[in-house]
């Protein structure tokens, strides 16, 4: 399982320190980021010229998952890329060229805040995927 996180910008300083521990815990798992473009057009195109295998995008409107169903998402796909989008969202053709919408609450999160809670979701199903006791239910 290989899987690659696009979003738009570098991180901001106060959640660099959390990104980081999470990259150093899942080698599976890289981080591509996007220069900021002019209109969020340009920035899908962007986002999707660095997608590959099945292609999720994070969406507040996309569908909601349990944990342990995410993990078995992640098991079906041998590569997986997560589109973030930036300030102003996602494109429509980001939205369509994706082949699935992934909501992680129905709250509205500011892009690298989203982007934690998506490492944080990643490793958790890494660690249900181990049989860990990282996740308790
Ligand atoms: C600040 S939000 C963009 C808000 C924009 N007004 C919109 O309607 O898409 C930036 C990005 O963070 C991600 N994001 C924010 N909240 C999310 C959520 N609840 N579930 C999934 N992704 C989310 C999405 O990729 C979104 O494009």
């Amino acid at each position: 399982m290989k899987i690659r996180i696009v979003a738009v910008g570098k991180i901001s300083t106060i959640l660099k320190e959390a990104q980081e521990h999470y990259l150093q815990k899942l080698r599976i798992l890289e981080i591509v980021e996007v220069k900021k473009q002019r209109t969020k057009e340009d920035e899908g195109k962007k986002l999707l010229e660095k997608a590959k295998g099945y292609i999720v995008a994070l969406d507040e409107r996309g569908r909601e998952m349990t944990s342990k169903e995410f993990a078995s998402f992640l098991q079906k796909h041998p590569f997986i890329t997560f589109i973030i989008g930036g300030a102003d969202g996602l494109s429509e053709e980001v939205r369509e060229k994706s082949n699935f919408l992934l909501s992680l609450s129905k709250f509205t999160l500011q892009h690298d805040i989203a982007r934690i809670v998506l490492l944080e979701q990643i490793y958790r199903a890494d660690q249900i995927i181990k049989g860990t006791p990282y996740h308790r239910d």
